[in-house]
Parts: structure tokens; sequence; C-alpha cells
């Protein structure tokens, strides 16, 4: 990727992009803990492309438009938020930070957004919901023991999460070599809190990676489009798929009773060589017709990244890694200033495009005729 600043910032006040976090996280963390965050599966080729393909779509700017005021607010389930972009769910916060989670949760409530709290965070639930009155949604797993998902739903619901993000795509774990490489495992003070009192959580890394060997263990590889129904029976709240990369898929999602899609492939470290996720966008959105939102994750580190997904459909972005190296760098403060750089960018960009609101944000404001789209990648 061509990123020229790149890795440049010595200090978080020298930080001028959300991309410069990554080097100081990586100067800051053990190497596990770098490596877990930030690999991919395999030869990390779909790794690569969710970040190539953003840069693969030029833009198509307005001018002498009235852009004296430019509005980034948006609704998400009918949540409206200042700016279209989430924080994605990410296990094991305390990796990067000793607040972990209930800072992540500080931060994204202190600039207005929603933050996805991941099944397999550091801190349990009901910490991160009091950590801050912002907007939170919960990711789910489901293991062979059913109970386990029944419970954390119920918890979840009572906690005041607002929607239950299903990951589709970890029947099993992708093969992350680094973590393979590395035996990754837990220190002593980190767990899946969320399972205290539900199982006992032990990774063997005798083998490989440890997490691998786990999740190998507990997940319920035969969870299918019909345990939609299942879910919709045990909770009142919104249901997200995430994880879609298919207009087949995203069609599934809405017959199942979907209320919203997210296109992701996981960061890249579930399945190599799928398509880099705002290929796979247009696809999912073309399939849905606008009857659900479309959301998007993977690749997103620039305002302008973020407006290229509004001009393929998307109606709102999470963001992953960028989160988890603003923690490592500065706690709270940094994956503000990680939240705040990407809001601030993406203002810009709608200025210079001549889009007042996201709702301005069209298709006409890319290049469909670019090598990207004739190749698609
Ligand atoms: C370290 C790490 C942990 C993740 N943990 C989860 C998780 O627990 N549940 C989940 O659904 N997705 C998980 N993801 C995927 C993210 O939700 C999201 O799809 C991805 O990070 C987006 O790509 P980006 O990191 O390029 O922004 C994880 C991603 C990373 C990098
Ligand atoms: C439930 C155990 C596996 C946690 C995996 C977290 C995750 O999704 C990741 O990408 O890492």
């Amino acid at each position: 990727m061509d990123n020229s600043s790149e890795g440049k910032a010595n200090s978080i006040e020298e930080v001028v992009n959300v991309a410069e976090f990554e080097a100081i996280a990586k100067r800051k963390l053990p190497k596990m803990a770098y490596d877990f965050y930030a690999s991919g599966a395999e030869d990390q080729w779909t790794l690569r492309h969710n970040k190539i393909a953003f840069s693969r779509i030029r833009l198509r700017p307005r001018v002498l438009v009235d852009v004296s005021k430019v509005d980034m607010s948006t609704s998400v389930l009918g949540f409206k938020v200042p700016m279209p972009i989430m924080v994605a769910p990410t296990a094991l916060h305390k990796l990067a930070h000793p607040e972990g989670e209930l800072a992540t949760a500080r931060a994204a409530s202190s600039v207005g957004t929603i933050m996805v709290l991941s099944f397999s965070s550091s801190y349990n639930l009901e910490e991160v919901a009091g950590a801050s009155s912002g907007l939170k949604f919960f990711q789910l797993y489901v293991y062979n023991d059913r109970k386990i998902a029944e419970s954390l739903v119920v918890r979840a619901e009572n906690a005041g999460f607002k929607a239950i993000v299903l990951t589709g795509d970890t029947p099993r774990l992708g093969r992350r070599e680094a973590d393979i490489k590395n035996r990754f495992t837990l220190p002593p003070n980190v767990t899946l809190k969320n399972l205290e009192g539900l199982m006992s959580v032990e990774l063997d890394e005798s083998k490989g990676s440890g997490l691998e060997a786990y999740a190998s263990n507990t997940m319920d590889r035969s969870l299918s489009w019909k345990d939609i129904g299942w879910l919709k029976s045990i909770t009142q709240l919104p249901i997200l798929v995430k994880g879609v990369l298919t207009g087949e898929d995203a069609s599934l999602a809405i017959n199942a009773g979907a209320s919203g899609i997210i296109v992701s492939n996981h960061g890249a470290r579930q399945l190599d060589g799928v398509l880099p996720t705002i290929v796979a966008l247009e696809e999912v959105v073309n399939a849905v017709q606008g009857r659900i939102p479309v959301y998007l994750d993977g690749g997103v580190r620039r305002g302008t990244d973020i407006f290229k997904a509004f001009a393929l459909g998307a109606q709102a972005v999470l963001v992953g890694r960028p989160v988890i190296y603003g923690l490592a760098s500065d706690g709270q403060a940094g994956v503000e200033k990680v939240l705040k750089l990407l809001s601030d960018e993406l203002e810009l960009v709608m200025s210079l495009c001549g889009c007042c609101s996201v709702d301005d944000i069209k298709p006409s404001h890319i290049d469909r005729a670019s090598d990207f789209f004739s190749s698609r990648l």
C-alpha cells in the first residue's frame, strides 16, 4: 500500500493518520500480542488486498457545492450517531492495554459512536456496559454448548446492549500462522471474561496456536441459517449477521429475519483468498435492494475509504485493528484519536467531494470505469 507517512510518528502527539498508530503499538506490545492483532490467515493475500482494493477506487468530486455545513450523522438500526464509524468486535483488548474494553467503551462513548463488544472480551459484558453510557451491540459466537450463547444473549439484553451481532464466518478459526509459530496463549491476567462461571477457558499451545485449539473444541460447526430462528426465539434484540460476502448469503440473511448485514472477511483472519470487502460490497448491496442496512468492515483506514464504502452502498463502517492500535498506544485517548481522525478525514472528503450529508454520497462520486471495476481486483 502506498501510505507515505505510515510508521513515521514517534509519539502519539506526532500521529497524523490512523496507520501511524500501528508502528507505535508494535513498539509497545509483546510480539505475541502484536502478531495476534496484526496477522491474517495463511499468505495474508486478503489482508493486503482489503487495503489495496480501496486504493484502486478513484473519486469523482463535485465542485462549487455549498459545503459550509457538513453533517456526517446517520442512524444505525434506528439509533442516531454523529458519525458512521463503529468499533468492530475484536477479542482480548487487555492484551493491548490494562483497561482493555473499558477504555475502548469510554472512547466510543465520548465520540458518540457504537461499540460492538466481542464475545471474546477480556472484561465481561456487564463491566463494559457499566464503563460508559454509550450505545453498545454484543457480538456472539455459538459454542457446542448452546446454553452459553443463550445465557450471554440474555445477559447482554439485560445489561442494555441494543443488538446482537452474530458472526457467521467462524465455524473454525482461520489458520493464522504467526499465532501457530508464537504458540499463542493467554497471560495469567487475561481470560475470556464472559465465560467465567460458565466454562473453564484453558488454551493448549503445545501443538501451535492455543486459541485455534480452543476454538476447535468449542465452536459449534453445525451453526446454520435456521439457527437465526433459534436466536430470535431467545432475544427481542435485532440481529446483524457479520461475515457476509456474497449476494446469495445476503438473501439468506434477509429470509432468516436478520435486521442488517455486515460485509466482512473478519479482517482477513479466516479464509485467505476471499474478496476484499470493498469489492464484495457491491454484490451484497445489489442483492439486498435496500431491504435491510448493509455495513462494512475490513481495511478501513482513511476517511476516503469510508466515503468509497458509502458510494458503493454501505450505511456505516466498522474499524477493528486501528482501534486496537490506538488502545495499545494511549488507552482511551488513543482510541478517541483514531475515531476522531477518521471522522475528521471523512468530513474533509465529503466537503471536497461536494457532499453535505452521507445521503449525498452517490455511486457517481467514484469512478466505475477504473481498472478496479473492469478487473474487480
Ligand atoms: C485481533 C482481532 C480480533 C478479532 N476478534 C473478533 C471477534 O472476537 N469477533 C468477531 O466477530 N470478529 C473479530 N475480529 C474481526 C473484526 O470484527 C473485523 O471484522 C475486522 O477487524 C475488520 O478489519 P480491520 O481490522 O482491517 O478493520 C477480530 C479482528 C482482529 C484484528
Ligand atoms: C472463541 C475463541 C476464539 C476467539 C477468536 C477471536 C477472533 O475472532 C479473532 O479473530 O481472533
